[in-house]
């Protein structure tokens, strides 16, 4: 008998249900039964995987922003700066644009490090700014991410592994686009799921031709087994 691997996991995309929204609820209790630490590592603001975390009923190892936050369960760690991403987003909106997520944007409302627009917004605009304050935007295929080039959720992860005494080389993750490619290059062995895009392809040691959530479930038990 081996042990559970550490895992790794992305929420969208990864998590998903085949039609791409919505956690799929076939990747609950697999996690929560899982027999090592599962980090939940995303692009999503922070109170979103705690809660996923809190829902699911596992400990709370969060990778947030794209890396900007980092909880290993005891300490909360902030590695970029809000105010140019901020200021990013007050730019954008002064040039007559939008962030795109209604008047109250909880997709913004609680983020600390970073700013997610939604796709259906103006990207060269958005790039240009960015670029002006010396950030980066990223596309996951859910947001836009106005980002500080530096942190990442392998940097996040390398925290959490410190902290909690993970061996990132023992640690499978699964993902499915850019902000993945970090983790992928963190751990021990990567698998991009089907949906995903072509540089969490290239990164990824294997590509699964499952989709979503179903890739996610090939992957737990493939390496469960091994
Ligand atoms: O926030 C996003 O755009 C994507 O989130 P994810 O990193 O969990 O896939
Ligand atoms: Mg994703």
């Amino acid at each position: 008998m081996t042990a559970d691997p550490p895992l790794v996991l992305d929420i969208d995309g990864t998590l998903t249900r085949p039609e791409g929204w919505g956690i799929d609820p076939r990747v609950f209790d697999p996690i929560r039964e899982w027999e090592a630490p599962v980090v939940i590592a995303t692009g999503k603001a922070f109170p979103y995987p705690v809660a996923l975390c809190h829902f699911v009923g596992i400990p709370e190892l969060v990778v947030a922003e794209n890396g900007g936050v980092v909880y290993t369960g005891d300490d909360v760690f902030f590695t970029a700066d809000r105010e140019a991403a901020r200021a990013v987003a007050e730019e954008y909106r002064a040039a007559g644009y939008d962030l795109g997520w209604g008047a109250e944007d909880t997709v913004n409302r609680w983020r600390e490090t970073e700013i997610a627009v939604n796709l259906e917004q103006p990207l060269e605009p958005l790039r240009e700014i960015a670029a002006d304050h010396g950030l980066e935007v990223i596309d996951t295929g859910y947001a836009y991410h106005v980002k500080d080039t530096d942190p990442n959720k392998g940097e996040g992860l390398e925290t959490i592994a410190d902290r909690v005494g993970i061996d990132l080389t023992d640690c499978v993750a699964v993902g499915d686009s850019v902000n993945d490619v970090s983790s992928f290059e963190a751990v021990g062995r990567s698998f991009a799921v089907g949906n995903a895009d072509e540089l969490a392809k290239a990164a990824a040691d294997e590509v699964l031709d499952a989709v979503h959530a179903d890739g996610t479930l090939a992957v737990l038990e493939r390496v469960r087994e091994s």
